[in-house]
């Protein structure tokens, strides 16, 4: 006998965020097309991809957003940012450590909303421009603390050098959602379980 497997397709929307120029749109092209193509410009966009991983097909829908320029402030995120996420990657320059203080009140500001998920939202975190070792200002281990203490992935990466660890950030917050997901499907699950508990339960003890 042979066993279907549900061949589902997988979708989930990937944020990504940070301050101007640490490489969020490098970091997106890279996973889009494998390349390092050096120069952007300023588009925002959110672009869909398909990868088939696992045997099953997974849609990344990826926002890669513009730093703000306006009052609100580098670290800003809009409400429809954080409604359409699924999971977000928090991108800094391991060159600048503005861009660091940046992703810090980004995950505050994540953690302090109202979640999709009964925990909390996935992130991960990432160092990007590790080529650029000769001019670090924020050390691995400064990064690596940020995320022990607000339960993050971590990833220090080139996106100019290799398209490895870029592929491993983008798996590694889809791991996470899924694992979310999973999640809010057994909360879901057990809050029905004890909902029709409690009315069957609950009309033996008014009859
Ligand atoms: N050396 C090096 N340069 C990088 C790397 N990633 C991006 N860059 C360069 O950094 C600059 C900014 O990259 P972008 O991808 O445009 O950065 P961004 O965060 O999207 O910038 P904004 O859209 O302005 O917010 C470009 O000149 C890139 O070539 C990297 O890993 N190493």
């Amino acid at each position: 006998m042979t066993v279907q497997r549900s061949q589902q397709k997988v979708e989930a929307n990937f944020l990504l965020l940070g301050a101007e120029s640490v490489g969020k749109s490098a970091l997106t092209v890279r996973f889009l097309t494998r390349r390092f193509i050096g120069e952007y410009g300023d588009i925002e966009s959110i672009y869909s991809h398909t990868d088939r991983i696992d045997g099953r097909d997974i849609c990344f829908n990826i926002w890669d957003s513009l730093c703000p320029q306006n009052d609100e402030g580098a670290g800003h995120i809009s409400d429809r940012q954080l409604q359409w996420a699924d999971g977000f990657i928090l991108v800094y320059s391991i060159c600048d450590r503005a861009s660091f203080n940046v992703v810090r009140q980004q995950v505050k500001r994540i953690r302090q909303a109202k979640s999709k998920f009964p925990g909390a939202p996935p992130i991960v975190i990432v160092g990007n421009k590790r080529d650029l070792q000769h001019r670090r200002t924020v050390s691995s281990e400064e990064g690596r603390l940020l995320t022990l203490s607000t339960n993050c992935g971590f990833f220090e990466i080139s996106a100019a050098e290799t398209y490895h660890g870029v592929q491993l950030v983008f798996h590694e917050l889809l791991d996470l959602i899924r694992e979310a997901r999973a999640l809010k499907k057994g909360a879901a699950g057990i809050k029905g379980i004890v909902r029709s508990m409690s009315a069957v339960f609950g009309r033996k003890r008014t009859e």
